[in-house]
């Protein structure tokens, strides 16, 4: 049965200067090539950080989390487009309308469009995660950001055809701070994750190469599913 691939990891930038960010970039070498700009930093340094990043030959996941109405949000879309980053956030809140305009902004750009479910800082019955995920799959999203709890089953029902990226992520499940649906990084790799956004968990380590490298190897060793193992809610052997 082929399995699904190791959730790429995107480590969040969750700094107040461009000056933080690049150093942690730097810090981080070759053990991350891939990093979240969100509001905090995208509101202190702007496009021009972004730049920087795409300069230093880093993937750049921008997480705006939009929601406007469907004009304002294309438009949006297609400017970060063109600051050629792979993956942006919009809020399936929102609405069919603005999903669909979100997505028909960024086809055929490079950069592809999330749509946020319920925020991982709040409770949410899976129900609730999946209702969301379908407007998503249905305005033609690239996938959904949910929690590691529901990333199983938006993955048993839409397959690879949906992307799942995973925020709340808590080595050994500690310290959860302001989110309420965490996962350690290995059960994050067994519910079929795409990609997992590591923040404190790295960022606030007292190493964080060695807290980085520590998660890396956690979601390298964890049994990656089949799409059979989640459809039949088994553990993949
Ligand atoms: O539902 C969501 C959507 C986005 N996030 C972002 O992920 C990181 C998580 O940081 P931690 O320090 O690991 O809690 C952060 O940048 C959020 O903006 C999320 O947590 N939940």
């Amino acid at each position: 049965m082929a399995k699904l691939s190791t959730p790429i990891p995107i480590v969040a930038l969750d700094v107040p200067t461009a000056a933080d960010a690049l150093s942690l970039v730097d810090r981080l070498g070759d053990g991350c090539r891939f990093y979240k700009v969100g509001l905090e930093l995208f509101v202190a340094a702007g496009p021009e950080v972004v730049r920087t990043l795409r300069l230093a030959g880093v993937d750049v996941f921008l997480d705006l989390k939009l929601h406007d109405i469907p004009n304002t949000v294309a438009g949006a879309v297609r400017s970060a487009a063109r600051l050629d980053v792979r993956l942006l956030t919009v809020h399936t809140a929102g609405g069919a309308a603005m999903l669909s305009a979100a997505a028909q902004a960024a086809a055929g750009t490079g950069c592809d469009v999330l749509g946020v479910t319920v925020l991982t800082s709040m409770e949410a019955p899976e129900g609730e995660v999946l209702r969301l995920a379908a407007l998503a799959a249905e305005a033609g999203l690239h996938g959904v950001v949910c929690s590691g709890r529901e990333a199983a089953a938006v993955r048993s029902r839409y397959g690879t055809g949906l992307a799942t990226l995973v925020p709340g992520i808590r080595p050994g499940g500690v310290g959860s701070h302001d989110q309420a649906r965490v996962v350690t990084p290995a059960q994050a790799a067994e519910a079929g994750a795409t990609y997992v956004v590591l923040g404190r968990a790295v960022t606030q380590a007292a190493d964080p190469v060695r807290a980085l490298a520590g998660i890396a190897a956690e979601l390298r060793d964890a049994k990656a599913p089949g799409l059979a193992d989640l459809r039949a809610g088994r553990k993949p052997a």
